[in-house]
């Protein structure tokens, strides 16, 4: 209990459900006099970031880099809108004292709740990190169906309230499923927008070439990440360079990149795991950075990154309406188009259909969630985990 004379700092409004609003966080309940600020006279306008699982481990790693101004720029305030389950409310309001701690300048406003129709309200971008993981003896099927349930409702709470332009990035697992899921339950927001993360994925890829041909990480480029987040995922090494050269004619042990390095990848969240007891947080939030900066700057020339995005119109020959891992080229308006110049060989075909295949069981697997009728689950058996299980 606070004294008579003692002055009370202000203190988080119950989320939604509670007061029927969803209310701003402590200090960001202050209203303030931009205008009389110097440096805000060269401010762009505020931008709306929702982002879910707010209280987890990628996102407590995330929303600092995002406050920051290095992922949006250090011109660009935000207004960040976090999303939690009933169940991590109160790490949610930690999440928030923490923000509030951090004196961002960047950071104009935050609010906390549960339900994603308030959360979403007006978002320009959606970061959809918050899913359940993976529990002992659970299957695969069972994975897919509950975390579908939770971007088949945000999918319809983001076309119901969200900007109509919103950039949607689906990171909780499985997360090419998921963002399927999510953008069918959002007929008035552009397929176009959604991504699942492989942006993890291609990072590492590039970490392991360049470790293997002796050069520092940023002589690779061109990294294209095919497919599913998950142990079938493809990275190409025949359309990546290094120092702007086939990485073939540089890295001359083919064996170990048919045989080892694919694997290494497709199993590196795994590997990780068993380090650290838990799965990667921070290197995944880096990549979900990345991944903003890639749609909000222009692509260098001649180079592109992944993202695992919606395949209608694809030019590469992959089945129709999956979210799929490919190559993309951004002019830096947060739109991207798919890269034309890619070559296959027989061994990146193969290994792609691969995937192909597993993502079309997995959308057979959640045709309850889409629209489109019964659930048949025959996934494949065998090596079809996330490259966080092993
Ligand atoms: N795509 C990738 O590259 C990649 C990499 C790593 C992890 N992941 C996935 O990201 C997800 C989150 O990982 P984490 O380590 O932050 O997990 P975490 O368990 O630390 O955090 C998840 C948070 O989400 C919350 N949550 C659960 N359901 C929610 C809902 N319906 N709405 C809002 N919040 C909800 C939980 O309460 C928890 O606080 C997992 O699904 C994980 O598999 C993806």
């Amino acid at each position: 209990s606070v004294a008579p004379n003692q002055v009370q700092a202000p203190v988080a409004v119950p989320a939604e459900g509670q007061t029927g609003k969803p209310e701003c966080y402590g200090i960001f309940c202050l209203t303030y006099d931009l205008k009389a600020e110097e440096e805000t006279k060269t401010w762009k306008k505020m931008i709306t970031i929702a982002v879910s699982g707010a209280a987890g481990m990628i996102s407590n790693h995330l929303l600092f880099k995002l406050a920051s101004g290095e992922v949006f720029g250090p011109d660009q305030p935000i207004a960040l809108k976090l999303l939690g389950s009933e169940r991590s409310f109160n790490a949610l309001e930690g999440v928030a004292m923490e923000l509030e701690d951090s004196l961002y300048p960047l950071l104009r406003a935050v609010s906390i709740g549960i339900d994603p129709y308030d959360i979403f309200q007006d978002a320009e971008w959606a970061l959809l990190i918050g899913a359940k993981p993976r529990g002992p003896g659970m299957e695969r099927a069972d994975l897919l169906d509950i975390n579908g349930q939770i971007f088949a409702e945000q999918g319809k709470a983001l076309n119901a309230v969200a900007s109509r332009n919103v950039k949607v990035i689906v990171v909780g697992n499985p997360c090419n499923t998921n963002a399927l899921i999510c953008l069918k339950n959002a007929p008035n927001i552009p397929a176009k927008n959604f991504h699942g993360l492989t942006r993890l994925d291609e990072n590492r890829a590039k970490c392991q070439l360049a470790l293997k041909a002796g050069v520092f990480y940023d002589k690779v480029s061109n990294m294209t990440i095919w497919g599913n987040h998950s142990t079938t995922q493809v990275p190409d090494f025949l359309n990546a360079k290094i120092d702007g050269l086939p990485v073939k004619t540089v890295i001359k042990d083919h064996k170990w990149l048919e045989e080892e390095f694919t694997v290494m990848i497709q199993k590196r969240g795994g590997a990780l795991i068993q380090k650290w007891g838990r799965s990667s947080a921070a290197s995944t939030a880096v990549s979900i950075a990345d991944a903003i900066k890639s749609l909000v700057t222009p692509t260098p020339e001649g180079d592109w990154f992944s993202s695992a995005v919606y395949t209608n119109g694809n030019p590469y020959g992959i089945a129709e309406d999956l979210v799929f891992s490919m190559p993309c080229r951004s002019k830096g308006d947060g739109d991207y188009e798919l890269v034309k110049d890619v070559v296959f060989d027989d061994y990146l075909r193969q290994r792609i259909k691969k995937s192909e295949e597993e993502l079309l069981a997995e959308k057979r697997c959640t045709a309850h969630l889409t629209g489109e009728g019964v659930a048949v689950c025959d996934l494949p058996a065998g090596d079809t985990m996330l490259p966080g299980e092993m």
